[in-house]
Protein backbone atom coordinates (compact mmCIF):
# COMPACT_ATOMS: atom_id res chain seq x y z
CA UNK A 1 0.00 0.00 0.00
CA UNK A 2 1.27 3.82 -0.48
CA UNK A 3 1.76 6.05 2.35
CA UNK A 4 1.61 9.67 2.64
CA UNK A 5 4.58 10.90 4.18
CA UNK A 6 4.45 14.79 5.29
CA UNK A 7 7.93 16.11 5.26
CA UNK A 8 8.90 17.84 8.99
CA UNK A 9 12.05 20.04 8.65
CA UNK A 10 14.22 20.25 5.40
CA UNK A 11 17.71 18.85 5.95
CA UNK A 12 21.15 18.28 3.74
CA UNK A 13 21.45 14.71 4.41
CA UNK A 14 18.40 12.96 6.08
CA UNK A 15 14.72 13.06 4.90
CA UNK A 16 12.44 13.56 7.98
CA UNK A 17 8.76 12.78 7.56
CA UNK A 18 5.92 11.80 9.09
CA UNK A 19 2.77 9.39 8.83
CA UNK A 20 -0.70 8.51 10.42
CA UNK A 21 -1.17 12.42 11.69
CA UNK A 22 2.23 12.79 12.66
CA UNK A 23 1.99 9.50 15.47
CA UNK A 24 4.71 8.14 13.19
CA UNK A 25 7.86 9.84 11.99
CA UNK A 26 10.38 8.61 9.99
CA UNK A 27 14.23 9.59 9.83
CA UNK A 28 15.58 8.43 6.38
CA UNK A 29 19.94 8.61 6.22
CA UNK A 30 19.99 10.16 2.50
CA UNK A 31 23.18 9.29 0.38
CA UNK A 32 22.85 6.60 -1.25
CA UNK A 33 25.47 6.93 -3.73
CA UNK A 34 27.76 5.56 -0.54
CA UNK A 35 24.78 3.26 0.78
CA UNK A 36 24.25 5.78 3.49
CA UNK A 37 27.68 6.30 5.19
CA UNK A 38 27.42 9.44 7.41
CA UNK A 39 29.19 12.16 8.24
CA UNK A 40 29.26 14.52 11.35
CA UNK A 41 26.52 16.57 9.57
CA UNK A 42 24.47 13.26 8.53
CA UNK A 43 24.29 12.70 12.53
CA UNK A 44 23.86 16.01 14.07
CA UNK A 45 21.03 16.51 11.42
CA UNK A 46 19.34 12.67 13.12
CA UNK A 47 20.42 13.98 16.50
CA UNK A 48 18.11 17.32 15.97
CA UNK A 49 15.45 15.03 14.49
CA UNK A 50 15.34 12.40 16.99
CA UNK A 51 15.06 15.53 19.68
CA UNK A 52 12.24 16.76 17.73
CA UNK A 53 10.62 13.51 17.77
CA UNK A 54 11.20 13.19 21.66
CA UNK A 55 9.51 16.38 22.12
CA UNK A 56 6.29 16.00 20.25
CA UNK A 57 4.09 14.60 22.16
CA UNK A 58 1.44 13.26 19.12
CA UNK A 59 4.87 11.17 17.95
CA UNK A 60 4.34 7.77 19.36
CA UNK A 61 6.92 5.92 16.88
CA UNK A 62 9.66 6.68 15.05
CA UNK A 63 11.27 4.79 12.16
CA UNK A 64 15.09 5.03 11.08
CA UNK A 65 16.09 3.92 7.54
CA UNK A 66 18.20 4.48 4.68
CA UNK A 67 17.52 5.78 1.69
CA UNK A 68 17.02 3.58 -1.36
CA UNK A 69 16.69 -0.59 -1.31
CA UNK A 70 20.24 -1.02 -1.54
CA UNK A 71 21.35 0.10 2.13
CA UNK A 72 20.57 0.94 5.41
CA UNK A 73 23.75 2.41 6.51
CA UNK A 74 27.57 1.16 6.01
CA UNK A 75 28.19 3.42 8.86
CA UNK A 76 31.15 6.04 9.30
CA UNK A 77 32.08 7.66 5.70
CA UNK A 78 35.52 6.96 5.76
CA UNK A 79 36.10 9.89 2.92
CA UNK A 80 35.91 11.83 5.58
CA UNK A 81 37.20 10.22 8.68
CA UNK A 82 40.11 12.53 9.65
CA UNK A 83 42.73 12.07 12.22
CA UNK A 84 40.70 11.60 15.61
CA UNK A 85 37.15 11.22 14.17
CA UNK A 86 34.73 12.13 11.02
CA UNK A 87 35.32 15.56 9.77
CA UNK A 88 32.44 18.08 9.58
CA UNK A 89 31.29 21.04 7.62
CA UNK A 90 33.19 23.05 10.82
CA UNK A 91 36.56 21.19 10.42
CA UNK A 92 36.42 19.17 13.60
CA UNK A 93 37.03 15.45 14.32
CA UNK A 94 34.54 14.03 15.66
CA UNK A 95 32.97 10.93 17.03
CA UNK A 96 29.33 12.28 17.40
CA UNK A 97 27.56 8.91 16.51
CA UNK A 98 28.14 8.12 19.89
CA UNK A 99 25.91 10.83 21.14
CA UNK A 100 23.25 9.35 18.92
CA UNK A 101 23.72 6.10 20.06
CA UNK A 102 22.79 7.14 23.46
CA UNK A 103 19.81 9.55 22.44
CA UNK A 104 18.14 6.57 20.75
CA UNK A 105 18.68 4.88 24.21
CA UNK A 106 16.81 7.96 25.87
CA UNK A 107 14.12 8.81 23.82
CA UNK A 108 11.29 7.41 25.63
CA UNK A 109 9.53 6.43 22.48
CA UNK A 110 9.92 3.10 20.55
CA UNK A 111 12.06 3.41 17.80
CA UNK A 112 12.22 0.57 14.81
CA UNK A 113 14.98 -0.27 12.57
CA UNK A 114 13.59 -0.47 8.88
CA UNK A 115 16.49 -2.64 7.25
CA UNK A 116 16.79 -3.03 3.34
CA UNK A 117 20.25 -4.14 1.75
CA UNK A 118 23.66 -2.77 3.78
CA UNK A 119 23.52 -3.00 7.51
CA UNK A 120 27.61 -2.37 8.02
CA UNK A 121 30.00 -0.74 10.39
CA UNK A 122 28.43 1.89 12.49
CA UNK A 123 25.64 1.97 10.96
CA UNK A 124 24.60 -1.99 12.00
CA UNK A 125 24.80 -0.49 15.25
CA UNK A 126 22.59 1.99 14.74
CA UNK A 127 19.91 -0.55 14.00
CA UNK A 128 21.53 -2.46 17.19
CA UNK A 129 20.21 0.81 19.40
CA UNK A 130 16.95 0.47 17.17
CA UNK A 131 14.30 -0.83 19.96
CA UNK A 132 13.00 -3.11 17.24
CA UNK A 133 14.30 -4.05 13.66
CA UNK A 134 12.40 -5.53 10.93
CA UNK A 135 14.93 -6.26 7.99
CA UNK A 136 13.51 -6.90 4.03
CA UNK A 137 15.07 -10.49 3.09
CA UNK A 138 17.93 -8.35 0.84
CA UNK A 139 19.35 -7.32 4.44
CA UNK A 140 23.15 -8.03 4.83
CA UNK A 141 24.50 -7.53 8.04
CA UNK A 142 28.41 -7.53 9.70
CA UNK A 143 31.17 -5.24 11.30
CA UNK A 144 33.97 -4.10 9.28
CA UNK A 145 35.83 -2.13 12.29
CA UNK A 146 38.89 -4.35 11.77
CA UNK A 147 39.32 -4.30 8.16
CA UNK A 148 39.35 -0.43 7.87
CA UNK A 149 40.90 0.25 10.84
CA UNK A 150 38.61 1.29 13.84
CA UNK A 151 36.44 -0.55 16.23
CA UNK A 152 33.11 0.33 18.73
CA UNK A 153 34.01 -1.17 22.03
CA UNK A 154 31.22 0.63 23.48
CA UNK A 155 27.60 -0.43 22.63
CA UNK A 156 29.08 -1.90 19.24
CA UNK A 157 30.59 -4.76 20.95
CA UNK A 158 28.77 -4.97 24.49
CA UNK A 159 25.12 -4.57 23.30
CA UNK A 160 26.23 -6.49 20.18
CA UNK A 161 27.24 -9.59 22.64
CA UNK A 162 24.18 -9.18 24.70
CA UNK A 163 22.23 -9.48 21.40
CA UNK A 164 23.53 -11.97 19.92
CA UNK A 165 26.03 -13.70 22.73
CA UNK A 166 29.19 -13.17 22.95
CA UNK A 167 30.76 -15.98 21.04
CA UNK A 168 28.61 -14.59 17.77
CA UNK A 169 29.85 -10.81 18.78
CA UNK A 170 33.23 -11.50 18.35
CA UNK A 171 33.15 -13.86 15.51
CA UNK A 172 31.19 -11.27 14.10
CA UNK A 173 34.26 -8.14 14.83
CA UNK A 174 37.16 -10.70 14.75
CA UNK A 175 35.95 -12.42 11.39
CA UNK A 176 34.08 -9.14 9.54
CA UNK A 177 31.97 -11.71 7.69
CA UNK A 178 28.67 -11.21 6.28
CA UNK A 179 25.52 -12.58 7.44
CA UNK A 180 22.20 -12.76 5.78
CA UNK A 181 18.78 -11.15 7.23
CA UNK A 182 17.74 -15.58 7.83
CA UNK A 183 20.77 -15.75 10.19
CA UNK A 184 20.53 -12.25 11.60
CA UNK A 185 16.88 -13.52 12.57
CA UNK A 186 18.51 -17.13 13.80
CA UNK A 187 20.85 -15.20 15.95
CA UNK A 188 18.26 -12.88 17.56
CA UNK A 189 19.94 -10.28 15.88
CA UNK A 190 16.80 -8.71 14.01
CA UNK A 191 12.74 -8.75 15.12
CA UNK A 192 11.32 -10.29 11.79
CA UNK A 193 12.81 -11.13 8.00
CA UNK A 194 9.98 -9.85 5.36
CA UNK A 195 9.54 -10.12 1.82
CA UNK A 196 11.86 -5.98 0.39
CA UNK A 197 8.83 -5.14 -0.92
CA UNK A 198 6.21 -5.02 1.93
CA UNK A 199 8.72 -4.06 4.13
CA UNK A 200 7.47 -0.33 4.79
CA UNK A 201 3.87 -1.92 5.70
CA UNK A 202 5.21 -4.26 7.66
CA UNK A 203 6.98 -1.88 10.03
CA UNK A 204 3.81 0.31 10.11
CA UNK A 205 1.72 -2.25 10.87
CA UNK A 206 4.02 -2.91 14.23
CA UNK A 207 4.23 1.03 14.31
CA UNK A 208 -0.18 0.97 14.64
CA UNK A 209 0.29 -1.84 17.21
CA UNK A 210 2.35 -0.25 19.19
CA UNK A 211 0.63 2.99 18.76
CA UNK A 212 -2.78 0.88 20.49
CA UNK A 213 -0.59 0.53 23.40
CA UNK A 214 -0.16 2.74 26.72
CA UNK A 215 2.67 4.70 25.74
CA UNK A 216 3.42 5.52 29.49
CA UNK A 217 3.73 1.44 29.87
CA UNK A 218 5.91 1.10 26.66
CA UNK A 219 7.88 3.99 28.24
CA UNK A 220 9.06 1.99 31.56
CA UNK A 221 9.37 -1.03 29.72
CA UNK A 222 12.01 0.42 27.23
CA UNK A 223 13.65 2.03 30.25
CA UNK A 224 13.90 -1.50 32.03
CA UNK A 225 15.00 -3.34 29.92
CA UNK A 226 18.22 -0.71 29.29
CA UNK A 227 18.42 0.11 33.08
CA UNK A 228 20.55 -2.46 34.27
CA UNK A 229 23.23 -2.64 31.45
CA UNK A 230 23.75 1.27 31.95
CA UNK A 231 23.92 1.56 35.66
CA UNK A 232 23.72 4.67 37.02
CA UNK A 233 22.66 6.22 33.72
CA UNK A 234 20.17 3.89 33.15
CA UNK A 235 18.51 4.39 36.88
CA UNK A 236 18.62 7.76 36.01
CA UNK A 237 16.99 7.26 32.93
CA UNK A 238 14.35 5.14 34.58
CA UNK A 239 13.87 7.75 38.05
CA UNK A 240 13.59 10.36 35.77
CA UNK A 241 10.33 8.78 34.46
CA UNK A 242 9.21 7.95 37.64
CA UNK A 243 9.62 11.71 38.83
CA UNK A 244 7.84 12.57 35.56
CA UNK A 245 5.18 10.28 36.36
CA UNK A 246 4.67 11.63 40.12
CA UNK A 247 4.87 15.57 39.18
CA UNK A 248 1.31 14.44 37.45
CA UNK A 249 0.61 13.42 40.75
CA UNK A 250 -1.91 15.64 43.41
CA UNK A 251 0.90 14.32 46.56
CA UNK A 252 3.74 16.16 44.49
CA UNK A 253 1.78 19.28 43.30
CA UNK A 254 0.48 19.70 47.27
CA UNK A 255 4.75 20.19 47.65
CA UNK A 256 5.22 22.47 44.73
CA UNK A 257 1.99 24.58 45.94
CA UNK A 258 2.77 24.65 49.38
CA UNK A 259 6.23 26.08 48.63
CA UNK A 260 4.46 28.85 46.30
CA UNK A 261 1.55 29.32 48.41
CA UNK A 262 4.68 29.95 51.93
CA UNK A 263 2.47 27.23 53.80
CA UNK A 264 3.19 24.00 54.65
CA UNK A 265 2.50 20.47 52.68
CA UNK A 266 -0.08 18.74 53.94
CA UNK A 267 0.99 15.25 52.50
CA UNK A 268 -1.20 13.57 55.46
CA UNK A 269 -4.10 12.83 53.24
CA UNK A 270 -2.24 10.95 50.83
CA UNK A 271 -2.61 7.12 51.05
CA UNK A 272 0.53 5.26 51.92
CA UNK A 273 0.52 2.31 50.00
CA UNK A 274 1.26 -1.16 50.06
C1 LIG B 1 29.04 -1.77 2.29
C2 LIG B 1 29.93 -2.49 1.28
C3 LIG B 1 30.21 -3.91 1.75
C4 LIG B 1 29.15 -2.53 -0.05
O1 LIG B 1 29.94 -3.08 -1.08
P1 LIG B 1 29.46 -2.91 -2.61
O2 LIG B 1 30.47 -3.64 -3.42
O3 LIG B 1 28.04 -3.31 -2.75
O4 LIG B 1 29.50 -1.36 -2.89
P2 LIG B 1 30.76 -0.43 -3.09
O5 LIG B 1 31.86 -0.81 -2.15
O6 LIG B 1 31.10 -0.33 -4.53
O7 LIG B 1 30.18 0.96 -2.56
C5 LIG B 1 29.40 1.82 -3.40
C6 LIG B 1 29.89 3.22 -3.19
O8 LIG B 1 29.70 3.58 -1.82
C7 LIG B 1 30.95 4.00 -1.25
N1 LIG B 1 30.95 3.63 0.16
C8 LIG B 1 30.52 2.48 0.70
N2 LIG B 1 30.70 2.49 2.03
C9 LIG B 1 31.23 3.68 2.34
C10 LIG B 1 31.64 4.29 3.57
N3 LIG B 1 31.49 3.69 4.76
N4 LIG B 1 32.19 5.51 3.50
C11 LIG B 1 32.32 6.15 2.31
N5 LIG B 1 31.94 5.64 1.13
C12 LIG B 1 31.41 4.42 1.15
C13 LIG B 1 31.98 3.25 -2.06
O9 LIG B 1 33.23 3.87 -1.93
C14 LIG B 1 31.38 3.33 -3.45
O10 LIG B 1 31.57 4.63 -3.99
P3 LIG B 1 32.70 4.90 -5.11
O11 LIG B 1 32.48 6.32 -5.51
O12 LIG B 1 34.02 4.69 -4.43
O13 LIG B 1 32.43 3.91 -6.20
C15 LIG B 1 31.25 -1.76 1.05
O14 LIG B 1 30.99 -0.53 0.40
C16 LIG B 1 32.00 -1.49 2.31
O15 LIG B 1 32.62 -2.35 2.88
N6 LIG B 1 31.97 -0.23 2.76
C17 LIG B 1 32.74 0.24 3.88
C18 LIG B 1 32.07 -0.15 5.19
C19 LIG B 1 32.88 0.38 6.33
O16 LIG B 1 34.02 0.03 6.54
N7 LIG B 1 32.29 1.28 7.13
C20 LIG B 1 32.93 1.98 8.18
C21 LIG B 1 33.13 1.13 9.46
S1 LIG B 1 33.78 2.06 10.80
C22 LIG B 1 32.37 2.86 11.35
O17 LIG B 1 31.37 2.86 10.72
C23 LIG B 1 32.41 3.61 12.63
C24 LIG B 1 31.84 4.84 12.65
C25 LIG B 1 31.86 5.57 13.80
O18 LIG B 1 31.35 6.82 13.77
C26 LIG B 1 32.42 5.08 14.99
C27 LIG B 1 32.40 5.81 16.16
C28 LIG B 1 32.97 5.30 17.29
C29 LIG B 1 33.58 4.10 17.28
C30 LIG B 1 33.59 3.35 16.13
C31 LIG B 1 32.99 3.83 14.96
C32 LIG B 1 32.97 3.10 13.76
O19 LIG B 1 33.52 1.86 13.73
Amino acid sequence: MTVEWQTIKEYEEILFESTREGKVVKITMNDPKTHNAFTPGMVQEMIDAFSIARDDAKVGVIILTGAGDLAFSSGGNQKVRGNGGYVGRDGIARLNVLDLQNLMQHVPKPIIAMVKGWSIGGGNILQLMADLTIAADNAKFGQTGPNVGSFDAGFGTGLLARTIGAKRAKEVWFMTDVYDAQTALQWGWVNKVVPLADIEDTTLAWADTMLQKSPTALRFIKAAANAADNGLAGLQQLAGDATMLYYTTDEAKEGRDAFKEKREPDFDRFPKFP
